[in-house]
């Protein structure tokens, strides 16, 4: 069946280096709205860099070059007047350590209103409670917002950190292995949130865990040594994977 969503990001024939050494070579992907597209791939294969170019976090290393385009919601992102600022409230990212402020609960998720010019007290007390409990954070935390975030559990923080995001209205989130420091429960709530952030947010995850891209994924897209070997339907792609290398990964051939 076609898929009628409407894309978020087009990237066309995306090349990326660090200094000399390219990392992606010619990647072509639609992402969809409303989607969870996982990223999977073994190590050093480029899946961080590519979701790190999607937002141009990348370019904080000074070295990267790129070609190709990104076009997000139908606007080509490396275009020399795009407001790299713009992309990244749209674009929010979670990382795979939880790294809150060491500030409060509270004070990290009006962090980024505040910076966007947000003052009223009664407007930042309904941005936590609504970024909280878009988390599925905010019975947990209710009664100690103002307690030091690096006071929670890391399954906690990374939820701060999501909620954080979540205070500057993204439309796509991008996730970078983050339940990976998690233990098996907190995984699970993250990967339960997921489920449920899909509804109102496109979601794009980089994991090294084959079996948390089937469980929680639509579309999952396998990377090697910087080329995009396959991207389709998670089902097709483990169930019925078109390409050797792919199938070798799945089935624990290499990586
Ligand atoms: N800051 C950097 N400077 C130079 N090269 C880098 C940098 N970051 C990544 N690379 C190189 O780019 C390639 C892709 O790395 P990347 O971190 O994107 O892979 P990955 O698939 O996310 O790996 P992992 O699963 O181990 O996190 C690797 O060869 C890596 O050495």
């Amino acid at each position: 069946m076609a898929d009628t969503k409407s894309s978020v990001f087009n990237v066309k024939d995306l090349n990326l280096w660090y200094g000399d050494n390219q990392a992606l070579y010619d990647i072509n992907m639609d992402i969809k709205e409303n989607d969870v597209t996982a990223i999977i791939g073994p190590s050093g294969c480029g899946k961080s860099t590519y979701v790190k170019t999607l937002n141009r976090m990348v370019e904080t290393v000074p070295v990267v070059k790129t070609s190709g385009e990104i076009e997000y919601r139908g606007k080509n992102i490396f275009e020399k007047n795009y407001l790299v600022e713009d992309l990244r409230t749209k674009v929010g990212m979670v990382f795979q350590k939880p790294n809150p402020f060491p500030k409060s609960i509270y004070e990290n998720i009006v962090y980024g209103p505040k910076i966007h010019g947000i003052k009223d007290k009664k407007t930042l007390d309904q941005i936590v409670e609504k970024s909280l409990k878009g988390a599925a954070l905010w019975d947990e935390v209710k009664d100690r917002l103002h307690e030091n975030a690096y006071g929670l559990s890391g399954g906690q923080q990374q939820r701060v950190c999501i909620a954080r995001c979540l205070a500057i209205e993204p439309d796509v989130i991008l996730m970078d292995e983050p339940t990976s420091a998690l233990d098996p429960i907190s995984t699970l709530k993250v990967e339960e949130l997921i489920q449920e952030l899909k509804k109102d947010y496109s979601i794009v995850i980089v994991t090294h865990n084959m079996q948390q891209a089937a469980r929680i994924s639509d579309k999952t897209a396998f990377f090697l040594s910087g080329e995009l070997v396959e991207y389709t339907d998670t089902n097709t792609l483990f169930q019925n994977p078109s390409d050797k290398r792919t199938e070798d990964y799945i089935t624990g051939r290499f990586g």
